[in-house]
């Protein structure tokens, strides 16, 4: 079996912390090696370096396996050191580099903290699933958040609200559905799945008196794409479409901007949600949760929404 790779993600966050104690959890079922600097793991982490990815095999349980990247600085826990933004980056792109050639069997990140990234390295990038894009080339991705209640995917991501409107197009709509209709039936197991599409405006637009994307694009491009098979349901409020009952009749929904689609999940199951990204060439996984400074180097980290990232990450990788 090949490894999941763990980037080890902001040092000053709860990243380094969540993967050791996933580790911890699931060593003993799934292979995997931590990419960073083991300086910042936590004192008393259980740990081997190794040279190579195959180097790592058969050292699975007692000791993480690390495949170390220096960084320039310490890590001090709630405090981002902006020398280490350069490795952070560094270390996405290596681990992209060992799925692609094929030494890894998946991806799993572990939170960055996009300013300190910004501010540190003018990281060109708002977000881990722009920057694997690029790195892939410039792949169509879509960000979905997932757990056993909901998947959600907003169509657009990491923006501006104000500069939704412009940026939610018919082409990027429909491209969203045609990417998360793939991921539901190739990472999902869903055969013929079932998507739920919000409106952008309060009430789906009320009928063109709350906003008209809604009557002059959305709902069309709904029903040419369900005339071309797809199983959709929307525009629908996106205040309404995530109760019990709703969520019974969709297996993801498609919202128009991030919050709508987040706040669900994050609600619903902030400790459990995945964050995968559908449409790259190698599968990635991370969890659903930032860097929380504010607790960082407290032990209160739960490290269950990293936990089901690897699970995940391992099950679709088919390993
Ligand atoms: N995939 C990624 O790289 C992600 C990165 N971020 C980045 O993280 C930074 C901080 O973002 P925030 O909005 O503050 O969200 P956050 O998820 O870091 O923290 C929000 C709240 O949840 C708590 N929390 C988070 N994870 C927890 C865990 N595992 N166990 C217990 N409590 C937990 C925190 O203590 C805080 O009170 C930002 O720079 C953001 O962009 C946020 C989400 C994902
Ligand atoms: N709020 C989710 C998030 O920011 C995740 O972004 P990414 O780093 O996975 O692109």
């Amino acid at each position: 079996m090949k490894p999941v790779i763990l980037t080890c993600g902001e040092p000053a966050g709860i990243g380094p912390e969540v993967a050791a104690r996933a580790w911890a959890a699931l060593c003993d079922a799934i292979p995997m090696v931590w990419l960073g600097d083991p300086r910042h793991l936590p004192a008393g982490t259980p740990h081997r370096i190794v040279e190579s990815i195959a180097q790592a095999e058969g050292i699975q349980t007692g000791a993480l396996p690390v495949l170390p990247y220096p960084f320039a600085g310490n890590a001090i826990a709630g405090h981002p050191d902006m020398a280490n933004a350069a490795g952070v980056i560094a270390v996405i792109a290596r681990a992209v580099e060992l799925v692609t050639s094929g030494a890894a069997s998946a991806i799993c990140t572990a939170p960055i903290h996009k300013k300190a990234l910004k501010d540190g390295a003018n990281f060109a990038y708002p977000g881990h699933t722009e920057y694997l894009s690029a790195l892939a080339g410039g792949v169509d991705v879509v960000m979905m958040l997932a757990s056993e209640q909901l998947r959600v995917v907003p169509a657009t991501i990491h923006i501006a609200l104000s500069q939704v409107p412009a940026a939610l197009t018919p082409a990027l709509l429909r491209r969203t559905i045609e990417i998360t209709h793939t991921g539901l039936q190739n990472q999902f197991g869903i055969p013929s799945p079932r998507i739920a599409i919000s409106g952008l405006n309060p009430h789906a637009g009320e009928g063109g008196s709350m906003g008209q994307e809604e009557v002059a694009w959305i709902a069309s491009l709904v029903r040419d794409m369900q005339s071309e098979g797809y199983t959709l349901q929307g525009p629908l409020p996106a205040d309404t479409m995530f109760h019990a009952a709703a969520r019974a009749r969709y297996d993801a929904a498609i919202a128009m901007y991030h919050d709508q689609a987040l706040i669900p999940i994050k609600t619903l199951d902030f400790d459990r949600g995945v964050n995968v990204t559908l449409g790259l060439p190698f599968i990635r996984t991370s969890p659903d949760h930032g860097t929380a400074f504010d607790i960082a180097g407290t032990g209160a980290a739960n490290p269950t929404s990293m936990i089901e990232a690897i699970r995940m990450a391992h099950r679709m990788s088919g390993s």
